[in-house]
């Protein structure tokens, strides 16, 4: 687990979460999610991986509160009832009509925070000459150094992260990967991370959930004990990644 220092601790507890959605061609339900159990501890970043529709996302959107499950409870506690939830998508989904500053400015006077930290959030994303720039000037990676900004503007105590790096090259990826955990050892807040990136996982992720079946089940839980911060190249990552794709392939 990470180290740093945060207001209020929070939690992520999955129990026993049933989801199902009817198919629009058969009318059938679909059983995605069956007696789901996960639970994330205060401070943890959990990753969940497996192939896709495997319901990684419903997952993460009941998590944000976005989807409701059919039955079974989510919980974010001790402390979590009041927890701030901050999140990254694949698209940055900024305001286009709004400023760099004023997209973060306006998330964070939302979430109580003020505003007094956007341009040093904004300088350590790398943006401190775009502050007044609107997003459409912007390259797709720096639209995503906006987002992630956004989020942490809000001191976020749950961060939950839905592909944040998957629709960006690979050596922009990269270098977002490497400023978002810096920025998430500056505080650590409970996460989750839904990816089809395995070596991202490995590189961010105290451990990492691998799902499968359908209904999901769990086909393994890996703990990563890497030291932080850690280098994209440690060869652990890869064998990390190995094991993950022996175990999809079957
Ligand atoms: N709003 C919805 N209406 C109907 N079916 C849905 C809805 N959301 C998800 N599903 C179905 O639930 C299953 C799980 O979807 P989900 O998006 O959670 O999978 P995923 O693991 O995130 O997939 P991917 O890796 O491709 O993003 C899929 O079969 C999908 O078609």
């Amino acid at each position: 687990m990470a180290t740093g220092v945060r207001p209020v601790s929070a939690s992520i507890k999955f129990s026993g979460i049933e989801k199902g959605f009817v198919r629009q061609n058969s009318g059938r339900v679909e059983q995605v999610l069956h007696g789901f159990e996960l639970e994330i501890e205060d401070g943890e970043l959990v990753a969940l991986v497996g192939p896709s529709g495997v319901g990684k996302t419903t997952l993460l959107h009941i998590a944000a509160g976005l989807q409701r499950p059919d039955s079974g409870r989510i919980d974010t506690g001790p402390g979590g009832a009041s927890a701030r939830v901050g999140m990254v998508f694949q698209q940055p989904r900024l305001l286009d009509w709004r400023t760099v500053r004023a997209n973060v400015d306006l998330v964070s006077k939302a979430a109580g925070r003020g505003t007094a930290r956007t341009v040093g959030l904004l300088t350590q994303v790398g943006l401190r000459d775009y502050l007044d720039a609107y997003p459409l000037a912007l390259s797709g990676g720096q639209r995503q150094r906006v987002a992630i900004a956004r989020a942490f503007s809000i001191e976020p105590e749950i961060l939950l992260l839905d592909e944040p790096f998957s629709a960006l090259d690979e050596l922009t990826a990269r270098r977002l990967r490497i400023l978002m955990q810096d920025m998430w050892l500056e505080a650590p807040p409970t996460g989750l991370l839904v990816t089809h990136n395995m070596l991202e996982a490995a590189f961010l992720a105290d451990k990492i959930v691998v799902l499968g079946g359908k209904p999901a089940h769990t086909i393994a839980t890996i703990a990563i004990d890497l030291p932080r911060p850690r280098d994209p190249e440690n060869l652990e990552l890869f064998a990390v990644h190995r094991r993950i794709m022996g175990l999809l392939s079957h």
